[in-house]
């Protein structure tokens, strides 16, 4: 590879679509970005426009390579939203209707009569994950019956779907590949994480023919070829992961054992389990942490809802904070004895409660609570939602005969206050370390086509290149996180539903 050759990261997100330029050592040269539209049709439901986010996309590459001086690119990495579906027409690579987004609730009767059904445990066992309308499966299978003529069409072979990765490849292939990577096709619930196939069970539920899905590959592959129009140049895509889990690789999590958690708006936290799959015990999820060489790593999964989103709450809606990093200083002077407690059940729990009917709560105030001690808990519910997913990561490890995570490596916008991660780290019991570069999401896009172009020769290669910003040690009392984190169970036990 040349001295000028460069990886092009694009990381299409929930709100905006980005694209950074990365050298060959890994470091950051140059990122553009658009926000873009959310569409809320009916209350509950999330969509974007897919030819939206494609002409963003192409945008924000450009402006990025122009930043970094017009160079040379060896490869392109993807990283992307996941569960969000497009359905498109391959004549004319025209989607049919919005992209229905992960946070659209619009399938959750369709999910209900499944589960009545005793179609869980299938769900379960051969995807991993649970019957949720989180998942693409049932929005696909709203698409074919909503969208006039959808389902003849696309017995005819006439229409195309994928995730979002998918959607960006096709295009910028000018229709020439359909394909996507093993750790979006395993968030559909259409695919199968034992045997790396669609399922033709699961696919006959909802009468999804094959021919409408995607090839499935590995995280490095050769992905095809973005045409000369796009980027001035014939460049070959060869990265492709969702979102957190190229922050799983962008945090090196490559040994069992080996855990990260992304705090933005929700958080997301991924534990590597090895080769075997995990099935978890205790509602979480599992799923394809990352497949290289044909051989799939797994990973156990906990989704929470509402993380760095409580902070925006605090700001705009209790306007308790001016700016996010407010809550950092307002936390720090709240009674450090203080009892209250937040539960940021806003659209509900999720992982390991998936409620999706329970309702936020602000319990414990007296006749002297001020807004720091609010703020302190909007924070604090934060560590207790991460050692929810902690206990029930320990128990499922366990079970496993794996050991618990010995350290826990932080991303995302809420890493940036050492307040959080000092609470969490007493809360988790665990120590937790922030690493220097927090743009994990892209850069773990940029190490996958980086190892696909011969930059990296192996994940050691990435590993070795992790530094730790700031390590927290716990110094809480075990008694102490104990009883705080028995007044969050308390509190959970009086919002859930059922
Ligand atoms: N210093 C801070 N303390 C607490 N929360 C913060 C801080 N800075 C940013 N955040 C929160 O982090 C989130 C943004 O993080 P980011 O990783 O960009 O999220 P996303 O990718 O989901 O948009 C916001 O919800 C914001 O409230
Ligand atoms: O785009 P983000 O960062 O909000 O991530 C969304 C997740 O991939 C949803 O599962």
């Amino acid at each position: 590879m040349a001295a000028d050759h460069v990886i092009l990261s694009i990381d299409q997100g929930t709100t905006s679509s980005r694209a950074l330029v990365f050298g060959k050592t890994g470091e950051q040269l140059a990122v553009a970005q658009r926000e873009f539209r959310q569409i809320y049709p009916e209350d509950g439901w999330v969509e974007h426009d897919a030819a939206e986010i494609w002409r963003d996309t192409v945008e924000v590459c450009r402006e990025a390579l122009k930043k970094a001086g017009s160079p040379s690119i060896a490869g392109i990495g993807i990283t992307n939203q996941r569960e969000t579906i497009v359905l498109w027409e391959r004549a004319s690579g025209k989607p049919l209707h919005h992209a229905i987004v992960w946070q659209d609730r619009r399938t959750a009767g369709l999910c209900e009569t499944l589960r009545a059904e005793g179609k869980e445990a299938v769900v379960q066992e051969k995807t991993g994950l649970l019957l949720d309308p989180y998942f693409s499966g049932t929005k696909l299978a709203w698409l074919l019956d909503n969208v006039e003529g959808a389902r003849e069409r696309a017995a005819k072979g006439e229409l195309a779907a994928g995730t979002i990765d998918s959607w960006l490849i096709w295009n910028l292939t000018g229709g020439k590949a359909h394909v996507t990577d093993a750790t979006n096709a395993s968030r559909t619930l259409l695919f199968n994480i034992r045997t790396q196939d669609w399922d033709d069970e699961i696919l006959g539920w909802f009468d999804i023919p094959r021919a409408l899905l995607p090839e499935v590959k590995d995280c490095c592959a050769r992905f095809g070829v973005a045409g000369k129009e796009v980027l001035g140049a014939e460049v070959p895509i060869l990265g492709v992961a969702g979102d957190q889990q190229a922050a799983f690789i962008g945090q090196a999590c490559f040994e069992p054992g080996m855990m990260k958690s992304t705090y933005g708006t929700g958080c997301f936290a991924l534990v590597n389990t090895g080769t075997e799959f995990v099935a978890s015990q205790n509602r979480l999820l599992t799923t394809v942490g990352y497949r290289l060489g044909g051989e799939t790593h797994y990973a156990l999964e906990g989704s929470i809802f509402m993380a760095g989103a409580t902070i925006q709450w605090l700001r705009d809606e209790m306007k308790l904070i001016k700016s996010a990093a407010d809550s950092e200083k307002l936390a720090a002077e709240a009674d450090p004895d203080g009892h209250v407690i937040l539960v940021p059940a806003f659209t509900g729990l999720g992982a390991p409660y998936w409620d999706p009917h329970a309702r936020g709560a602000i319990l414990g105030m007296t006749r002297d609570t001020h807004a720091a001690d609010i703020v302190r808990a909007g924070v604090e519910s934060v560590s207790f939602q991460t050692r929810d997913l902690m206990e029930a990561m320990g128990a499922d490890m366990k079970g496993a005969g794996l050991s618990r995570p010995n350290a826990l490596r932080v991303d995302g916008g809420m890493a940036a206050n050492n307040w959080f991660l000092q609470n969490l780290t007493d809360m988790i019991g665990c120590p937790v370390e922030r690493p220097e570069v927090i743009e994990t999401t892209a850069l773990g896009a940029a190490y996958l086509a980086g190892l696909e172009a011969g930059l990296f020769q192996s994940p050691a290669d990435i590993s070795a290149k992790w530094r730790c910003d700031r390590h927290f040690d716990p110094a809480l009392a075990g008694a102490d996180a104990d009883r705080r984190y028995g007044r969050w169970k308390e509190a959970v036990g009086r919002i859930l539903s059922r």
